[in-house]
């Protein structure tokens, strides 16, 4: 089974066996031949054969990690080397901004686009300014660039690299005939509890070391059945609960969460789904999120901030199509995110970005093998439970300074995700 390399932020599926990148398979007239002394194009070693990948036109070796941007899978199907390849690198980010509009489906609202603007600041000075307690926060609406001209730009530029990954704007998560229908993302199949936002959950994430029965802390809602299962914080200490009796309140914890470091609070209100829809109603009307995406040799595509935007903004969806994690194991895909992980794995859902998306798929990852990757960090990705189905939102986890690019991590639980050759 070829590796799955998929960004995710749940616990790595059990049957999901992690095999090395293997070096390509070569066409079969070819079989016959050596490669063993084959060196790699860019830094002229043949150190690390797993990694080095072939050229199918002039079969000269490229080291996945030195190929820029990096590869993190072998490819499937043919792959040619930069000079074979017709690929302009980097790519002509020209695009004719007349066609943005129709590009983007935007709604000519009768509404006009600075009355949301008031309601997007009105909603953040409700939320602004306060001290809160941090377990209290609200998500905020992105703020659109006002100059009308430089959001034109903002959205040329992710048109332009969605023309040249040959995707098709998306901002919603699409069902397609033959992949997962929109019934199967039901929240209540995921394995490890979700966060509801229609819910006052509290869910943290720590170091503590816990084992025992015992009453169920007024954090956990008994009152929802989705809850069976989930993470919850009793006391400053992390609990997995595996079942939660509503009659009598009491869960047995199944394990201990030791070293997930992050300190994650998120208290998920009706508020925050108002917030969502609202950044969704701006996009529709051409209220952009203020990003640019660039193109940079050594990560590809990447998004910058156009603006300031403060911790806990909404930054995007990620968009895509919805599929079985099982029809998706021997895809190649650097941008797979997981969706839904189930007890039980064949109904475990990722999104696709390839053929539909949006912003979401060109924002970068951190290194987690270098000291200091994780101080890159400004976005998280989140995943909640929106009106029983399941949802992936990228998220401020700082304020972000103007002209800063935006990183997450792509990798939760576990490292499968490959990023040791990140910058
Ligand atoms: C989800 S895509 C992000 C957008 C991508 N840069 C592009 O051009 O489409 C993930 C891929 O981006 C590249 N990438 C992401 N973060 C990177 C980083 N910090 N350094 C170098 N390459 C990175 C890797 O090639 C990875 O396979």
């Amino acid at each position: 089974m070829a590796s799955l390399r998929k960004r995710t932020q749940a616990p790595k599926p059990a049957n999901d066996a992690k095999i090395a990148p293997k070096k390509r398979p070569r066409s079969k007239k070819r079989e016959s031949e050596d490669y063993s002394d084959t060196q790699c194009e860019k830094c002229g070693s043949g150190e690390y054969p797993s990694e080095l990948l072939l050229c199918d036109e002039c079969d000269r070796g490229f080291h996945l990690f030195c190929l820029r941007p990096v590869l993190v899978a072998v490819p499937r199907g043919s792959w040619f080397c930069p000079s074979c390849s017709n690929q302009p690198n980097p790519p002509n980010l020209t695009l004719v901004q007349t066609k943005i509009v129709d590009f983007f489906r935007i709604q000519r609202s009768s509404r006009p686009a600075e009355k949301l603007s008031q309601e997007c600041k009105k909603k953040r000075r409700r939320t602004g300014g306060l001290v809160m307690s941090k377990k209290r926060r609200k998500l905020l609406p992105f703020i659109p660039t006002e100059d009308s001209d430089r959001r034109l730009e903002q959205m040329a530029s992710l048109a332009t690299a969605l023309n040249a990954t040959g995707a098709e704007f998306s901002n919603e998560l699409t069902y397609t005939s033959g992949m997962a229908p929109r019934s199967a993302n039901c929240a209540t199949l995921e394995r490890d509890g979700m966060q509801s936002l229609e819910t006052n959950n509290v869910i943290y994430l720590g170091i503590e070391p816990f084992k025992e029965s015992t009453r169920c802390p007024p954090t956990a809602n008994n009152n929802h059945p989705r809850l069976l299962t989930g993470l919850c914080c009793f006391k400053g200490r992390i609990l997995k609960i595996l079942t939660l009796q509503s009659s009598n309140f009491t869960f047995e914890v199944v394990e201990e969460l030791i070293g997930l470091i992050e300190i994650d609070i998120r208290v998920m209100s009706k508020d925050d789904t108002e917030t969502l829809n609202l950044c969704k109603t701006m996009m529709e009307r051409g209220e952009w999120p203020p990003l640019m995406v660039v193109f940079d040799p050594r990560e590809g595509f990447t998004v910058e901030a156009d603006r300031c935007i403060r911790d806990l903004t909404i930054i995007t969806e990620y968009i895509g199509d919805v599929d079985f994690l099982k029809n998706r194991e021997h895809d190649d895909g650097d941008s797979m995110m997981t969706l839904l992980t189930a007890a039980d794995i064949s109904k475990s859902l990722v999104i696709c970005p390839d053929k539909r998306s949006n912003i979401a798929r060109f924002i970068n990852g951190i290194n987690n093998h270098v000291h200091g990757g994780k101080k890159k960090q400004n976005v998280k990705c989140l995943r909640f439970d929106v009106n029983g189905e399941c949802r992936v939102l990228l998220i401020a986890s700082r304020d972000i300074r103007k002209g800063e690019r935006l990183y997450y991590d792509y990798n939760g639980y576990e490292n499968e995700y490959p990023t040791e050759h990140f910058v």
